[in-house]
């Protein structure tokens, strides 16, 4: 926890029976990993300050053998674009400078606040572009805005209460500047033109039911019929209730989490799973934090990947506070990597995210455990907007070229990694064939990507 600039007084602390070279004899035997084994190796070793180099290396190896075994040499990546429909979000977590309060987008506010929310016209136009370039998925993550309701049905539930801003953090559209209309009109106007659509987090499915008491399978399959296809599991942060209570006290816990994932793959969608780490953490809560991910993929098997997201500090109100100093250290981001594969012997994709990593990191991780690269992506809000510098797309060409200088093969996947299309390296320029209307032609030659709209 290099990043944490207090004792936080953790019950959970970094101490086990175990030796650091037991886990590693484990680890290479492909046994299965205790909380304690895995806490030996991303520690590389209790009995010992800090992170030992040559240890290490050891660790790294382990993860990078075991990544080959599992899914051999192939980097996947997806031709995605973000469309995020608003930043209004009054759940105040610290760790994120994504939302802006809801209350500066209401019509009789005349705030200046840089955030955004879009109606489901502006979706589908922006989503419509992207297909014609070929893109084949998008992946929305939104703030959890008070007017936004699952469907019609639900939104009559929020407006029979008598005070429902108070009681289920309600407010009625025509309270805001722009009108963000439903969850389900979204979704269904971002997969109008075909793209596969990548959306509604449990903490979305969260506030998709608030006041109601359908269960996360019933929202879900609202959602699938709307036009979901998969969801991804960001708002995980770390699933460990003692740390949740510093980093998002406003979140949903840990088992509310888990009760979401569960109803998205209940009504028969594939979902990702995340960790954001580096912020209070200590290593122990992120093993404990795979053993959570581990648990629910043996009882459901419906995670397509994991993708460890590194905390961006900047612009944060856990820095700007001081209740941390920075972020990850480099050591870190590759332990946690190889750690995951290591542990988690049940999911088969561990994603390197250039967003967070920048290329050269995103590409050493690749050798870590990793085995995919992530997406175009095309325009990236999160980490921009929390001061992350590693820019917001990769064309086809940029993907051939870093995945070719590590000597592996690039493959464009979808986004359930099911289908894959190897890359023909000696025919550019590159682009993507696997998109609805994808025809080869590249996505992007050096120009900036589609419009984004703003209020
Ligand atoms: C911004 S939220 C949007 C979706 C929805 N409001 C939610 O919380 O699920 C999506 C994810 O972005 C990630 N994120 C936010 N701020 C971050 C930061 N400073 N560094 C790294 N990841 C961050 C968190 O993991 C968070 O769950
Ligand atoms: N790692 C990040 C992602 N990953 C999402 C992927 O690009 C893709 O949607 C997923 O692999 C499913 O196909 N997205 C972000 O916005 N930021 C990241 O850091
Ligand atoms: N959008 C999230 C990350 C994310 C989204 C979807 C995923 O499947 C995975 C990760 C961020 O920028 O932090
Ligand atoms: S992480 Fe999500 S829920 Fe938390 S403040 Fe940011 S947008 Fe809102």
């Amino acid at each position: 926890m290099t990043g944490a600039a207090h004792d936080f007084g953790f019950d959970h602390v970094p101490e086990t029976d175990q030796s650091f070279e037991n886990a590693l004899a484990k680890a290479r035997a492909g046994e299965r990993l205790t909380v304690d084994d895995g806490v030996e190796l991303i520690t590389t070793g209790t009995d010992r300050e800090g992170i030992d180099a040559a240890r290490k290396e050891l660790v790294l190896e382990a993860a990078d053998r075991r990544r080959a075994e599992m899914v051999g040499d192939d980097v996947t990546f997806v031709a995605n674009l973000n469309n995020n429909v608003t930043t209004a979000c009054n759940t105040g977590c610290l760790f994120c400078n994504f939302k802006n309060t809801a209350h500066l987008f209401e019509s009789d506010s005349d705030a200046d606040h840089g955030g955004f929310t879009k109606t489901p016209a502006e979706s589908r136009d922006i989503v419509a572009d992207a297909v014609e370039m070929g893109v084949y998925e998008v992946t929305s993550v939104s703030g959890l805005h008070p007017a936004l309701v699952l469907d019609e049905e639900h939104r009559e539930i929020l407006e029979a209460h008598d005070n429902p801003a108070a009681e289920v953090n309600y407010k009625p559209p025509e309270a805001y500047d722009t009108d963000p209309a439903s969850y389900a009109e979204q979704l269904s106007a971002m997969s109008a033109d075909g793209a596969h659509v990548h959306s509604m987090t449990p903490e979305e499915a969260h506030h998709a039911k608030r006041g109601t008491d359908w269960s996360y399978e019933e929202v879900y399959r609202r959602l699938a019929d709307a036009g979901l296809a998969s969801a991804p599991g960001t708002a995980a942060e770390i699933l460990v209730p003692e740390v949740r209570e510093v980093i998002c006290p406003g979140k949903i816990g840990t088992d509310e989490w888990v009760a979401g994932m569960e109803g998205a793959m209940e009504a028969g969608l594939d979902v990702t799973a995340t960790i954001m780490y580096g912020h209070v953490e200590t290593e122990k809560h992120r093993v404990l934090h795979l053993d959570v991910i581990r648990d629910l993929q043996d009882r459901y098997g419906g995670i397509t990947e994991f993708v460890p997201l590194s905390f961006i500090h900047q612009n944060t109100p856990l820095y700007d506070r001081g209740l941390v100093t920075g972020g990850a250290s480099d050591d870190e981001d590759e332990l946690m990597v190889a750690v995951a594969r290591l542990y988690l012997d049940n999911v088969d994709h561990i994603q390197s995210s250039w967003v967070k990593f920048g290329n050269a990191k995103a590409l050493k991780l690749l050798n870590c455990g990793a085995d995919d690269l992530m997406g175009s992506i095309l325009s990236e809000e999160i980490t921009k907007r929390v001061g992350g510098g590693f820019g917001e797309f990769r064309s086809f060409d940029d993907y051939v070229d870093m995945i070719t200088a590590i000597g592996r093969r690039p493959v464009e996947r979808s986004t359930d990694y099911r289908t894959r299309r190897p890359i023909d390296i000696d025919d550019g320029p590159h682009g993507p064939t696997l998109g609805p209307r994808a025809d080869g032609t590249p996505l992007l030659d050096g120009r900036r990507g589609p419009a984004t709209a703003d209020d």
